[in-house]
């Protein structure tokens, strides 16, 4: 295990940012720390990167002190550069200072330059970067060590859109080489995409974590499949789909419209279409229309958080 909190509480004042929250990360794995404003995801990441300690609880990490330091990679908001200094000085100051020797400091950071789309920028002073020029600096001084412990708050916050499939892509290589990723976000859409596991908090506490996909299946919701054939066909075989749990149709002046109900199992829902069209198409039927609404992160998000949530 690369991380071990027990029953971790922090307060600031009468709140509780963390309340005796049980949490581990396991080497490899990437972690997505998801719930809403003020839930304590930002809090949870101080706690593990030993920015501020916890009042009770314990945290575990592999190494202690300078040794774990040299061996983390961290992005918060804030990120703090010398202003006159370029982008590749303050890089490469960081990748020195992790303890990374002065070639390969610079192999590495020629890539990730380029990568984030920055090599152009890379020696103007940090002074003249823009607010994501200034996140994908940070980035890359928290990636460039190939540290083992990766921790990211909001990190695609700023980012542009190829910048953020750099990151994901860059997540995935750290991961495969055994490094722990956690990352906060308030994008559910991102962190189904990314994580191997969520985290789920509010007001401090860990409502719920697991695969994405194992969650948003133990939420009961059911996949929704709506067809428009061009005529109509034998209802029945759709039945008899895997999953399927009721096939309702009728005729309207647009075609013929069918409404399958299924619940979601191991197999993603495009699947679970790919096989009803299958089965129409045995039947002699022809699809123009397809409408496929499957619950996601978002409805577990919806149903765990906020006032009045229904938990499950
Ligand atoms: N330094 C601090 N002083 C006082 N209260 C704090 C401090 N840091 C955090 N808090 C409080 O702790 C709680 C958790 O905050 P935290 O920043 O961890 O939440 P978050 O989930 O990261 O929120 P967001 O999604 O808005 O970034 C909030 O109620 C916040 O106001």
């Amino acid at each position: 295990m690369a991380v071990s909190l027990r029953d971790v509480t922090k307060r600031f004042g009468s709140v509780r940012a963390l309340d005796r929250v049980t949490l581990d990360v396991g080497e490899g794995e990437i972690l997505g720390l998801l719930g809403p404003n003020g839930s304590g995801k930002s809090t949870l990441l101080k706690v593990v990167a030993c920015l501020i300690s916890p009042d009770e609880g314990t945290v575990t990490l592999p190494a202690a002190g300078r040794a774990m330091m040299r061996r983390t990679g961290m992005l918060f908001d804030h990120t703090a550069h010398w202003e006159t200094l370029t982008g590749y000085e303050n890089a490469r100051f960081f990748a020195r200072s992790y303890g990374m020797d002065p070639s390969a400091a610079h192999d590495r950071l020629e890539d990730l330059f380029s990568r984030f789309g920055l090599r152009e920028r890379r020696d103007d002073p940090v002074s003249t970067y823009s607010y994501g020029m200034r996140r994908k600096l940070g980035l890359i001084e928290a990636l460039a060590h190939e540290p083992s412990l990766i921790l990211l708050d909001e990190p695609s916050i700023g980012l542009d859109y190829r910048a953020r499939i750099t990151l994901a892509g860059l997540l995935r290589t750290a991961a495969r080489r055994g490094a722990a990723v956690v990352f906060s976000t308030n994008d559910v859409s991102e962190a189904a995409g990314l994580a191997d596991r969520v985290a789920l908090f509010d007001r401090g506490r860990l409502l719920v974590s697991g695969e994405p996909a194992a969650l948003v299946r133990s939420l009961g919701a059911k996949v929704t499949i709506d067809l428009r054939l061009t005529a109509p066909v034998a209802l029945q075989p759709l039945g008899e789909v895997p999953g399927v749990e009721s096939v309702g149709a009728e005729e309207r002046e647009d075609g013929f419209c069918v409404t399958v109900i299924a619940a979601p199992d191991e197999s993603s829902p495009s699947f679970l279409l790919a096989r009803i069209v299958h089965a129409v198409a045995r039947e002699g039927g022809m699809v123009v229309g397809v409408d496929l609404r499957a619950p996601g992160l978002p409805d577990l998000f919806l149903a765990y958080t906020g006032e009045g949530a229904d938990a499950p």
